[in-house]
C-alpha cells in the first residue's frame, strides 16, 4: 500500500532480508485466515456440547504452540509500516487479525476508500453489523486517511450517526475524506454505504477530529516508533 507519506520501514535491525519478510507475511496472512474461518464458524455453529468441548481442547494445543518471543506492549512488528502503511494485526485491516473483516483499503481522489463484507462475526441486531463494530471501520479508515494525507493523528472525538442498519453478508463501501486542518487538528468525514443496494444512500456516517500529537507526545506515547526511526537514522 503507498497511501501516504514515506515513513522508515519497520524492524530491519535484525537484519531480516525481504525475501523473509514476504515469507513472514504470507504465513501471517494465511493463518489470519484460518483463524477468522474458525471464529466464524464458532459464531455460527450449533454443534453439540461434546464437538465444542472437543474443539476447544484441540484449540487450546494449537494455542500452545504458538510459543517463542511475544511481542512486547508497543513494539512495532518488522512486518507493520507505521503510522502510514498495513499493520499486520490491525483489528480492522490486519491480515493477521482473526478479529479484522479485513478491510481492503485503496487510495482515491479525495481520500481513503475500504471495501469489505461483514459476516455473524460482527453481528449486533440479528442480521445487522454491531454499531461500534462500524464506528471502529470507521475510525481507522479515517484515522489512515490523516496519515496518507500527511498529518497522522489519534482520534479525540468521533460523532456517528446511524441512518439505516448494516446488513450482514453485503459488500460494503467505506470512505474517508480529510476535510480540513487547524494546527494540529485534522477534520474528517466518513461513511458507509452498501456496495449493491441503494450505493448512493449513507447507512452510517461519522465526522471525526484527529489531532497530530506534538513531538515530547508522540516520544512518549510511541516508543516503538522512536527506536524504529533512531535504527533508519543508524542506518
Ligand atoms: C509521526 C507521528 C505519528 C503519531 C501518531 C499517529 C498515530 C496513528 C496510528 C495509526 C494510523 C492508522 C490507524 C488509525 C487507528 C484509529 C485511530 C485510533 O484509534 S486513535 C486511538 C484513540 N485515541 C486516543 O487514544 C487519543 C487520546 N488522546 C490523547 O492522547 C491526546 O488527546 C492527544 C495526544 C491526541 C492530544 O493531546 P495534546 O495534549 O497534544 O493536545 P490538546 O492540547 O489536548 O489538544 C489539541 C487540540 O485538539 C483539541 N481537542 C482535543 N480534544 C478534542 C475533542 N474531543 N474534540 C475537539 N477538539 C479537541 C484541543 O482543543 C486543541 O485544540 P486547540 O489547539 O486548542 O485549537
Amino acid at each position: 500500500m503507498s497511501d501516504g507519506p514515506r515513513f522508515p520501514r519497520t524492524g530491519t535491525g535484525t537484519g531480516t532480508g525481504t525475501e523473509e519478510l514476504e515469507h513472514q507475511k504470507a504465513a501471517i496472512t494465511r493463518l489470519g485466515h484460518e483463524l477468522r474461518a474458525l471464529v466464524e464458524a464458532t459464531v455460527r455453529t450449533d454443534a453439540s456440547p461434546d464437538t465444542l468441548h472437543r474443539v476447544a481442547d484441540g484449540v487450546r494445543t494449537v494455542t500452545g504452540r504458538l510459543t517463542g518471543r511475544r511481542r512486547a506492549r508497543g513494539e512495532i512488528p518488522e512486518v507493520d509500516e507505521f503510522p502510514a502503511g498495513p499493520r499486520f494485526y490491525s483489528p480492522v485491516t490486519g491480515a493477521g487479525s482473526p478479529l479484522a473483516p479485513p478491510m481492503r483499503v485503496m487510495a482515491a481522489d479525495d481520500g481513503l476508500i475500504g471495501e469489505c463484507t461483514l459476516a455473524g462475526t460482527h453481528e449486533g441486531p440479528p442480521g445487522y453489523v454491531h454499531g461500534g463494530v462500524s464506528a471502529m471501520l470507521l475510525d481507522e479508515l479515517m484515522g489512515r486517511a490523516c496519515a496518507a494525507a500527511g498529518t497522522p493523528g489519534l482520534t479525540v472525538s468521533l460523532q456517528m450517526r446511524y441512518h439505516r442498519p448494516v446488513l450482514l453478508e453485503t459488500p460494503l463501501r467505506i470512505i474517508a475524506r480529510v476535510t480540513g486542518t487547524d494546527g494540529r487538528k485534522i477534520f474528517v468525514n466518513g461513511s458507509i454505504t452498501s456496495r449493491t443496494a441503494a450505493p448512493d444512500a449513507s447507512l452510517v456516517t461519522a465526522e471525526g477530529v484527529f489531532v497530530t500529537p506534538d513531538p515530547d507526545s508522540t516520544r512518549a506515547l510511541f516508543p516503538g516508533l522512536q527506536r524504529v526511526m533512531a535504527r533508519e537514522l543508524r542506518g
